[in-house]
């Protein structure tokens, strides 16, 4: 390994996402790989093809993903760093295990990772950390890699509460909320903000993060609803109103997931603006995308159609705003996030909060092997997925 590789000890990284469909033909194939051994019944997942093949079977997601990825290598480029970049997928082609192989092929003894979801669950975290392992363990037991080192995989901690993700989401909220009032002749105070995110089960979101500090996916997501909301102010002048609300429920009518949903929140909104009648009232919504860091289907199908169709009926204007997608600040604020661990590992390696306390985002049992965890008592107090140290640090 070069000396001047500023991402040394790291010698590839490895951009890893939830992958989805690009044709009617893989729409099943995928959907039936992200429910593998979970009984989700058929007519759930029709449910959720019609989704796809409305869109003529094609996830915007890869197409997202390789916008950021051809931003990504000039943004390497630009601070010289010459490693090998890699794509994989945790549910479909290119899947994770060839990334892995192309990455070995290129040398690579030591990949850091960067996962497309920017808050801890098992669904955004372990499931990805699992699926590593998984992956390496594929490649292990293949001929081709018969004598090949094991590789070493780490991956960045969650970064929705990082400057990274925040400043450039909320210059995104600022304008977007400008827009809104323009287009629908509105003053901010006559909107209401409602930063969305992805559902989960409740028991999911307890057992996110640190298993001794439970709930870090809501806390995360509200410390930055607050910085997001500051930002507003600060631009405008004016505290507008917000909830952090949810999309994309799945899951069976008994089992609780985190509410309010978006269209419910609407609704309500609504359901209050006709109780208070009179000049200035609430006119519109601001749809704010903050749990995702591009257009899923969830944002172009659930925020866009659905969302955007409640808000109509009740006679609320709206706008969705954008995902940081491949946004310059975003991505540069990503190589930052990377160098910083690179400087972490070479300088001080047991720095705590590298990587996740054992049993973070533990979900469904029984328990699978995990890659970039580790046991050591001094990440589990201050952990990378820790509400209380983002509120302490803020959003760096
Ligand atoms: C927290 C979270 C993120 C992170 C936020 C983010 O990074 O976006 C995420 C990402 C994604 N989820 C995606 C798609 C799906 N998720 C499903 C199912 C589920 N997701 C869950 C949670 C999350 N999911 C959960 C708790 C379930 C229930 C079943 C289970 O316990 O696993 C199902 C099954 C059908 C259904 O039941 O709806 C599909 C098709 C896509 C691809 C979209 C595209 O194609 O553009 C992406 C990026
Ligand atoms: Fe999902």
């Amino acid at each position: 390994m070069s000396a001047q590789n500023p991402l040394a000890p790291y010698d590839a990284l490895l951009y890893l996402s939830f992958g989805g469909p690009e044709r009617q033909e893989d729409v099943m194939p995928f959907l039936r790989n992200v429910t593998a051994g979970r009984g989700i019944p058929d007519e759930r997942l029709e449910e959720v093809a019609t989704h796809y093949r409305a869109r003529g079977g094609r996830s915007p997601i890869n197409d997202e993903n390789r916008a950021v990825l051809t931003r990504l290598e000039a943004e390497l480029a630009a601070r010289a760093v010459q490693v090998p970049v890699v794509w994989g997928n945790k549910f479909f082609d290119p899947y994770t295990v060839e990334a892995l192989r192309s990455a070995q092929e290129a040398g690579a003894r030591r990949l850091l990772t960067v996962v497309t979801s920017a808050f801890p669950s098992y669904s955004g975290c372990r499931s990805y950390r699992e699926d590593l392992a998984a992956a390496r363990a594929e490649l292990e037991a293949s001929a081709a890699a018969a004598g090949a080192e094991s590789l070493q995989i780490d991956v960045l901690r969650p970064y929705g509460q990082t400057r990274a993700f925040v400043e450039p989401m909320k210059t995104l909220t600022v304008a977007g909320l400008r827009d809104l009032c323009a287009q629908a002749g509105l003053t901010p105070e006559q909107v209401r903000i409602l930063f969305v995110t992805h559902s989960i089960p409740e028991a999911m979101n307890a057992a996110s993060g640190p298993t001794e500090e439970p709930s870090t996916y809501i806390t995360m997501h509200t410390t930055v609803c607050d910085e997001l909301a500051a930002g507003v102010r600060a631009e405008t002048g004016v505290a507008v109103p917000w909830q952090l609300v949810y999309c994309s429920r799945s899951g069976p009518p008994t089992q609780p997931w985190l509410e309010p949903d978006v269209n419910d929140a609407i609704a309500a909104i609504a359901a209050d603006r006709d109780e208070h009648p009179g000049e200035g009232g609430v006119g519109g919504v601001l749809i704010v995308p903050m749990g995702f860091v591009s257009d899923h289907m969830e944002v172009v199908y659930d925020l866009d159609e659905e969302a955007m169709a409640t808000a109509g009926e009740h006679g609320l204007a709206a706008l969705r705003v954008p995902t940081v997608r491949d946004d310059q600040r975003f991505v540069s604020g990503l190589v930052d996030l990377l160098l910083e661990r690179a400087r972490a590992e070479r300088e001080a390696p047991a720095t705590p909060g590298l990587r996740c306390p054992a049993g973070c985002c533990a979900g469904r049992s029984p328990a699978k092997p995990t890659v970039s965890d580790e046991a050591s008592p001094a990440d589990a107090e201050i952990s990378p997925h820790s509400g209380e140290s983002v509120a302490a640090r803020g959003c760096r």
